[in-house]
C-alpha cells in the first residue's frame, strides 16, 4: 500500500493513497505535523477500506513527541503524553510499535502498542567499542540497560542522580578504572546528563567514555560533550546528524 502527503500553502496536511492493501505508516512521530500526517492517511485508508476486515493497520513511530511528559509535572499544567496518545488512540490502529520509549506510561495509554527495543543498536555500539562496562544513567534507565548487559554477558555499573540544593550529584556504585565505559540512554536533550556523568568516570579513572542513545536531538551541539566523551552512538530516529563524532544507525529513510 503506498500513499502520498501534500502540504497547502496555510500548513495544512492532506493524505492521497495510491495503491491499496495492508497500512503500515512508518514516520518518526517528532511533531504535531506527523501526527496530522499519520490521521489523514489512516482516515484516507479507512474511507477506502470500510467493508475489508482482512486487511490490517500497522503504525510504526521512532520518536514519539512528548514521550517525557509522561505525567503532569505541576498543577495547572498540561499532561501533553495524555493529550498525544489520546489522538493517536482515535485512529484506531491494529497495532502501533514505539521505538525505546523514555517509559512505559506511552505503552500504557497508547491501544495495541508494543515496544521495538533498542538491543541491536546497543549491540552494535557495544561490539564496535570493545566490549566495554555497560553504564545506566539514572533509575529510569537501569531496567533497560540491565537486560541489555545480560543478554550481552556485560558488565554493568549503575550510576544514579540526585539533586542537593538543585546541584546535580553522580553516584556511580562500581570499579571503572582503565575500563572503557558505555553510557547508555534513551534520548539526549542537550546531553549535560552524560556530560557530567562522563567527567565522574574519568575522575575515576575510567579509560574512554562513550554514549549511547536512541533518539539523538542534541540541542546544542556536540563542543561541551567533546571534553569528556570519547564518541556517541544513536540512531537517526529523531534527526539525521552528519558528524564524525556521531556514528548514526539508519532506521528510518528520511
Ligand atoms: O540531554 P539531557 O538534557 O541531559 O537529558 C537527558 C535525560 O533526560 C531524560 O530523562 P528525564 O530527566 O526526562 O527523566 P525523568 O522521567 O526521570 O524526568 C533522559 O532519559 C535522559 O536521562
Amino acid at each position: 500500500m503506498t500513499y502520498e502527503i501534500k502540504n497547502f500553502k496555510d500548513g495544512q496536511v492532506t493524505a492521497k493513497i495510491i495503491e491499496s492493501g495492508d497500512l503500515h505508516i512508518k514516520i518518526r512521530g517528532n511533531s504535531y505535523e506527523d501526527l496530522f500526517r499519520i490521521a489523514s492517511i489512516k482516515e484516507a485508508w479507512d474511507n477506502e477500506n470500510t467493508t475489508n476486515k482482512k486487511l490490517t493497520t500497522t503504525l510504526t513511530i521512532y520518536c514519539l513527541i512528548g514521550q517525557r511528559s509522561d505525567r503532569r509535572f505541576n498543577d495547572l499544567e498540561s499532561f501533553d503524553l495524555k493529550i498525544i496518545t489520546s489522538f493517536i488512540n482515535t485512529m484506531n490502529f491494529d497495532r502501533v510499535e514505539i521505538l525505546h520509549p523514555h517509559s512505559s506510561i506511552t505503552l500504557a495509554l497508547i491501544n495495541n502498542s508494543k515496544e521495538l527495543k533498542n538491543y541491536e543498536y546497543v549491540k552494535k555500539a557495544y561490539s564496535d567499542i570493545g566490549y566495554p562496562v555497560l553504564v545506566s544513567p539514572d533509575a529510569g534507565a537501569y531496567k533497560t540497560t540491565h537486560e541489555i548487559a545480560e543478554k550481552l554477558h556485560a558488565d554493568l555499573v549503575p550510576s544514579n542522580k540526585v539533586r542537593i540544593n538543585g546541584v546535580p550529584v553522580i553516584s556511580i556504585q562500581g570499579d571503572v578504572k582503565d575500563k572503557k565505559c558505555l553510557i547508555v540512554d534513551d534520548l539526549a536533550d542537550g546531553g549535560r546528563t552524560f556530560k557530567f556523568l562522563a567527567e565522574e568516570l574519568k575522575k575515576q579513572g575510567a579509560e574512554s567514555v562513550f554514549l549511547y542513545v536512541t533518539h539523538a536531538q542534541f540541542n546544542y551541539g556536540f563542543a561541551e560533550l567533546k571534553e569528556s566523551i570519547d564518541h556517541v552512538y544513536c540512531t537517526n530516529s529523531y534527526k539525521n546528524i552528519d558528524d564524525d563524532y556521531v556514528t548514526q544507525y539508519k532506521v528510518i529513510d528520511a
